[in-house]
This record gives structure tokens, C-alpha cells and sequence, in this order.
């Protein structure tokens, strides 16, 4: 067996199927630099089905890098061909080429002595934009990234955390509206709670913009948690697979791809499957912490559970009681029974719903949306039945490939 046999494996070239023209398409694309022996990226084609999230996951200085500054063409191929939405750009102008394409980087590159509103409006000038339109839109862009346009547009980037710094990034990305956005480890310098959330956002974000958008990262979690379809890739860009994360998990191609995913494919699988995409026990017992400790003892009898959630006026979980915590209350149910942990929001995944329960030692996950209010419970049992499912969806799909091709 070759290094590239090894890489490649046995189904490194079997995704799962598309019809329609993709976005993207790459056709033995090839980088040399100059004074290096092998090429950085070496003959790959790859198609991008339009809409969908696809990451490139894959090791430090394996070309992830040169194969996007290549697909908007900031670098020229040595050989093959780009073609953009049926079109054949491999030689069509750079700068006309870019504004068809967002571009979002680790270093973000905002331009320091510029406020955040005249970063988000770089692109729509150079297109020539009136005044008018580009207030529009930076207030547009800045409400759909979750910032307040009237806090946000008149600050310097210096005055924003690591965070708010990235979303005016994949903002000033989305100013012109282009097709196609390329996002080069956007996450990658963030700690790893602002990291999860703005994870949550941009998939939120993708659901509203439905950008064909291309993804590299370092981290297989981030890969199999944002990517509709992830390319695993080895030395020069070679694919080692590339299918959705769930056939990755379930069939990786080759022993390097196995050695990629590392230990722990079950746990990753919960990374695929969203806490609001799951039915969420919805029938918990629940009264208003401002209310009576005898109203709560009847809503708790009632309902044949054996504790009961407080929440407060906006519907936003505070503590947990049981009959005895009610009997002992003494009218003020504020300090009754125990604060509430394992907190968890409608966009968080099952793997990270499940990590909260663990730490906080709490049976269930309390289930929240955007704004805190209580959606639901969420308990170890559909957590499992949920990774179980996945599992057998992505065997189904193998065995129906097989038959066809045996
Ligand atoms: N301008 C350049 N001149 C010469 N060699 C380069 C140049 N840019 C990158 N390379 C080399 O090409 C290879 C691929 O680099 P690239 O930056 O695309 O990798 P990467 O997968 O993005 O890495 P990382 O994950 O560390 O960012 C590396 O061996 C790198 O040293």
C-alpha cells in the first residue's frame, strides 16, 4: 500500500450523492510555490454543492490555506481549473471575482483606525453604494450578527472583545451579499465558551443567509458540528474522505481518517444533532418563583412529578423545588430548594447539553431559547436514543449505497 493509498483508503471518493450544478467546483487544482519541492495542493477536485457548509479539516501545513486563497484566486493555481457557479473563473479578474466571494480570517483584519460600521462598509463603497443604501445595510448586518447597530456602528475594533471583533468580521464578509463565503478557521483564536456560542450563531446565522460557504478548521469537533459534507484532507490537500460527518463517523475510508476522528466516534456523533432539533420532554411541573408556595404545591400535585421548576417573570428557569422544599418554604420561595445548572440553549449540541449534565451532576439539561425562557427538559434517555438513531440512519445509507453498487 502507497502513503497515498493510506491517506486515500478504499471510499475516500464516495460522498454522498448530488444532482444539482455546485457551486464550487475544482478540477485537479495545483499549487507549487516556488523553491518547494512538492506541490502545497496537489491535483484536487472537489465539487461544493451550493448552500451547504462544507469544512476542510486536516493537519498544520497540509494546504487548507493555499486551497482557499486559491479558490478566490488572492494566490494563482500552477495548474488545474476553478469554476464558480457553472462559470470558469480560473482566469476571469481577481477583483471582480472577490466581491462574488466573502472572505473571513483568524486575524479577522478589520482596519484598525476605521469604526466598525465603515469596516462593514469597505466592499459596498468600492461597488459604489450610496450613503443611504450602505447605512441600511451596515445596520442590517449589524442586527443579523446580534449587535446593536446604535452601540456597535461608531466604536474602533480596538473596542470590542475577541468576539464581537469576529461577527463584525463575518459581517463586513456578508456587506455585498456574495454567493460564497470562505472562512479560514474564523473560531480558531477564541476561548472556548464564546467559541461554542458564536458556533450557535453562525449555524443560525447560515440557516437565515444560505451561503455556499467554505470552512477550515483544525478541530474534527468543530468539522463534524458545522459541516453539512467535510473533507478530511492529508499532505497536499489530498482528500481522504469526503462525505457528511455522520458517514465520516460511521465508515471512515481509511486508517488515516479513523486516526483523524480519533478515540470517541459515539460521543462525537452528539455533535451532530442540535438540542432543539430533539423532542424535549415539554410536560415538566412549573410555577412562578413570585407566586405562593401553596399554588406550587398544587401544580406539583397535580402533576404527578417529583420536583417542580420555579421561573421568573420572563419564563427564565430559577430553582428547583420538592414537596418538602415547599412545606419548609415559609411563603418566600426565592431561596427554596436548589438553583437551577445544566442551562442550555435550543442551538447547543447534544455533545455539549450532555458535558453540562455531567459537570453539574444534574439528571436533566434545562432547555432555553435565545432570550432564556424555558423550552423543555432534556434527559440522558433521548440523548442516547438520539445517538442511536444517527448511527443507524448513516449504516441504512451505507447498506442501500452497497446494494446499488454490488
Ligand atoms: N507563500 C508561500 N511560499 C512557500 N511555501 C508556502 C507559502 N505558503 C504556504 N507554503 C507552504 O505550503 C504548505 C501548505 O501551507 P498552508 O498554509 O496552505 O497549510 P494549512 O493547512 O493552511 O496550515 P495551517 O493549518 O498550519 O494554517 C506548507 O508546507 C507551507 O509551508
Amino acid at each position: 500500500m502507497t502513503a497515498t493509498d493510506q491517506i486515500a483508503g478504499p471510499g475516500a471518493s464516495q460522498a454522498a450523492a448530488t444532482t444539482a450544478e455546485p457551486m464550487i467546483r475544482l478540477e485537479e487544482l495545483t499549487k507549487s510555490y516556488r523553491g518547494q519541492k512538492k506541490p502545497a495542493v496537489d491535483r484536487v477536485t472537489m465539487d461544493m454543492p451550493r448552500g451547504e457548509i462544507i469544512v476542510l479539516v486536516g493537519p498544520s501545513g497540509c494546504g487548507k490555506t493555499t486551497t482557499m486563497e486559491l479558490i478566490n484566486r488572492l494566490i494563482e493555481p500552477t495548474s488545474g481549473r476553478i469554476h464558480l457557479d457553472g462559470e470558469d473563473v480560473t482566469t476571469a479578474d481577481p477583483d471582480t471575482l472577490r466581491r462574488r466571494i466573502g472572505y473571513v480570517i483568524q486575524q479577522i483584519g478589520l482596519f484598525p483606525h476605521f469604526t466598525v460600521g465603515e469596516n462593514i462598509a469597505t466592499v459596498p463603497k468600492l461597488l459604489g453604494w450610496d450613503k443611504a443604501r450602505i447605512g441600511n445595510r451596515v445596520d442590517e448586518l449589524l442586527d443579523l450578527v446580534g449587535l446593536d447597530p446604535a452601540v456597535f456602528a461608531k466604536r474602533y475594533p480596538k473596542e470590542l472583545s475577541g468576539g464581537q471583533r469576529q461577527r463584525i468580521g463575518v459581517a463586513r464578509a456578508l456587506a455585498a451579499d456574495p454567493p460564497v463565503m470562505l472562512m479560514d478557521e474564523p473560531f480558531g483564536a477564541i476561548d472556548p465558551i464564546t467559541r461554542e456560542r458564536l458556533q450557535n450563531e453562525f449555524l443560525r446565522l447560515q440557516q437565515q443567509v444560505k451561503k455556499t460557504i467554505v470552512f477550515v478548521t483544525h478541530d474534527i469537533d468543530e468539522a463534524i458540528k458545522l459541516g453539512d459534507r467535510i473533507a478530511i484532507l492529508g499532505e497536499q490537500s489530498r482528500i481522504a474522505q469526503y462525505d457528511t460527518p455522520a458517514n465520516i463517523l460511521s465508515n471512515p475510508a481509511s486508517t488515516y481518517v479513523e486516526d483523524f476522528i480519533g478515540s470517541g466516534a459515539s460521543l462525537k456523533r452528539l455533535n451532530l444533532s442540535l438540542v432543539g432539533d430533539v423532542a424535549l420532554d415539554t410536560g415538566a411541573a412549573t410555577a412562578r418563583i413570585d407566586g405562593t408556595a401553596a399554588e406550587a404545591r398544587d401544580t406539583l400535585e397535580s402533576s404527578g412529578r417529583s420536583a417542580l421548576l420555579l421561573l421568573d417573570g420572563q419564563g427564565r428557569p430559577q430553582r428547583w423545588v420538592d414537596a418538602r422544599d415547599l412545606d419548609r418554604a415559609d411563603g418566600d420561595l426565592r431561596r427554596a430548594g436548589e438553583p437551577v445548572s445544566a442551562l442550555v440553549d435550543t442551538g447547543a449540541t447534544l455533545s455539549y447539553a450532555l458535558n453540562e449534565m455531567l459537570t453539574s451532576n444534574a439528571g436533566v439539561a434545562l432547555v432555553v431559547d435565545g432570550s432564556g425562557a424555558f423550552q423543555g427538559l432534556l434527559d440522558f434517555e433521548t440523548v442516547m436514543v438520539t445517538t442511536r438513531s444517527i448511527q443507524r440512519d448513516s449504516s441504512d445509507f451505507y447498506r442501500a449505497a452497497k446494494a446499488v453498487t454490488d
